[in-house]
């Protein structure tokens, strides 16, 4: 296990959503797991009043996101996390001299040996990123002399390649690349993670891991809730900003790379940048029109209650075409690759919440057995990603009995399954990264920005061409109707678990 070095961690934005929702209950799982150094302490700051009190209530002791955790655990422990915590209050706004800051910062240092270490975390909007950075600079306390200093960004990483150049731009006037941290909680998923090592580590996989035998690849990221509070920040985004561009681009970067020469920050990240820009540009509108799908879910019944559509959530514009079903059809080109199409869907509102990845491979080039139905026998190797996260082989095997009559079997293998399965949350595992100094789970700029220059085309027909449709579906089932027509041949996406409703139909949204 890595040392983790004494330190602060200061969050910016503390008294939002995010910090008592991920961050705290993921520090105290890592304090639960005896992964905290000896001495480390958070700062608190944001324009709220509180005091070290009040905030500690706020997202520990009265925290509703740590109620379960907490019941049953002896009340010195819980409060010995408790008291690693302290607040400052930033006035009314976050564009100031952080004077007051820096002093309550080495003061903290001072009284609990943190050693100079810093790390700044920013959980506020996006466009106070660039600010905090600056003030946190001019304090000289992006200076890295006395101790490190980190800087962990969430995302949106920018709202296109414009904006996210301007971003990164902006932040390396303050901090170095090297300093800088850009949060994707889906590279902190085990089963994410772990597609790296199955490529890697086995010799079964890599030798078919290309285009003489891989058909498709299909990467679902299916949600069952709709856009729940954040309506306003969502109808700004949509699916291909919200999940498509950073989640779901990272998961195909890990299944397009090449094998990096050893297991580093820099070569895995080297590589995933590679696969991103080998990701095919679609420019022109037949294309677009031809490769791309955008729904929006309507107002239906899921399980005896009705669900409200998406024009009808709060913050959403009842005229609204943002997307909360994307699907793209796109092909990689470079050696591996070519030809290969990779099929990426990703919505709210669907039957059930799961991700995964599912390469097909080719059914053989020559059939000696009669008796298989071709369309259903592919090879299929499903890299579960959540929930139930695992690996599963689809395989055909001989029916006992006279003949040559062909079914598909399962191999599978579950993380439930093994005797230490503790799996670490995702906040968990990328906030004892950063602290380590491992950026491998972390997004580079230049990762960011592949994405981006994929997508932009993508977001620009969609938003700015009158005659792109917005299919609408019914909340509940696996989105619009007409989803099926991006695949090539009789290939239909593979929709795990049940529908939960009726599917009320095809429809295209004015
Ligand atoms: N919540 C989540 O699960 C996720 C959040 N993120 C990202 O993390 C960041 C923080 O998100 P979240 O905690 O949900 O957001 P919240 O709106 O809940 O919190 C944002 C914090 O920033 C401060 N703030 C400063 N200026 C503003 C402003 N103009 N409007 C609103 N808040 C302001 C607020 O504190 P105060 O007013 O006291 O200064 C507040 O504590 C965002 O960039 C978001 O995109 C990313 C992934 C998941
Ligand atoms: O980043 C985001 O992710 C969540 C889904 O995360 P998961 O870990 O629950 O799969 C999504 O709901 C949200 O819209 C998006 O901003």
């Amino acid at each position: 296990m890595n040392k983790t070095a004494n330190q602060m961690l200061v969050i910016f934005g503390a008294s939002g959503d995010l910090t008592a929702r991920k961050l705290v209950p993921a520090l105290y799982n890592l304090y639960k797991g005896k992964h905290l150094p000896d001495n480390f302490v958070v700062l608190g700051l944001s324009r709220s009043n509180l005091t070290d009190n009040t905030f500690r209530k706020r997202v520990v002791l009265e925290s509703p996101y740590l109620k379960e955790a907490l019941k049953g655990e002896n009340q010195d422990f819980v409060d010995a996390f408790a008291n690693q915590f302290f607040y400052e209050d930033l006035g009314d706004d976050y564009d100031v001299s952080y004077g007051k800051v820096n002093t309550r910062i080495s003061d903290l240092d001072t009284k609990f040996g943190t050693g100079g270490n810093y790390m700044f975390y920013l959980a506020t909007p996006p466009n106070l990123y660039e600010t905090i950075a600056k003030n946190v600079s001019e304090q000289g306390l992006s200076d890295e002399s006395s101790g490190f200093r980190r800087l962990i960004v969430e995302k949106p990483f920018g709202y296109n390649l414009k904006t996210a150049k301007n971003l990164n731009k902006g932040l390396h006037q303050y901090f170095n690349e090297s300093q800088i941290y850009r949060i994707d909680h889906y590279l902190g998923k085990e089963t994410v993670q772990n597609l790296l090592v199955t490529r890697f580590a086995n010799s079964i996989f890599e030798p078919l891991w290309n285009r003489n035998y891989i058909q498709h690849v299909e990467i679902t990221n299916a949600e069952s809730v709709g856009v729940e509070k954040r309506g306003g920040y969502y109808d700004k985004s949509g699916a291909l900003r919200d999940m498509f561009q950073s989640h779901l681009l990272q998961i195909v970067s890990l299944v397009v790379m090449e094998p990096p020469i050893n297991a580093s920050a820099e070569e895995i990240r080297n590589e995933k940048v590679k696969a991103l820009k080998s990701l095919r540009i679609m420019h022109d509108e037949k294309t677009l029109y031809d490769n791309t799908i955008r729904g929006q879910y309507l107002a239906s019944v899921i399980d005896g209650e009705k669900v409200k559509g998406y024009r009808e959530e709060d913050g959403v514009d009842p005229n609204s075409k943002t997307e909360t079903y994307a699907a793209i059809k796109f092909f990689v080109d470079n050696w591996r690759w070519a030809d290969v199409p990779f099929y990426v869907r990703t919505a709210k509102r669907m039957p059930t919440k799961v991700t995964e990845v599912v390469v097909h491979f080719k059914t053989p080039h020559h059939q000696v057995f009669n008796d298989v139905d071709i369309n259903n026998m592919d090879n299929k190797l499903i890299i579960r990603i959540q929930p139930d996260e695992g690996i599963m082989i689809k395989f055909g095997v001989k029916v006992p009995g006279q003949g040559f009559k062909v079914e598909r079997a399962n191999m599978d293998f579950y993380y439930s399954s093994l005797v230490d399965n503790h799996i670490m949350q995702a906040y968990e595992r990328l906030l004892l990264d950063a602290m380590q100094g491992d950026a491998t789970l972390y997004a580079r700029a230049d990762e960011v920005e592949a994405a981006w220059e994929f997508v932009d085309p993508i977001l620009d027909y969609w938003e700015n061409n009158k005659g792109v449709k917005t299919y609408g579906y019914s909340a509940g089932v696996w989105g619009p109707k007409n989803s099926d027509t991006l695949l090539e041949g009789n290939y239909t996406w593979r929709n795990p678990g049940e529908h939960l409703a009726d599917d009320m139909g095809f429809c295209v949204l004015s």
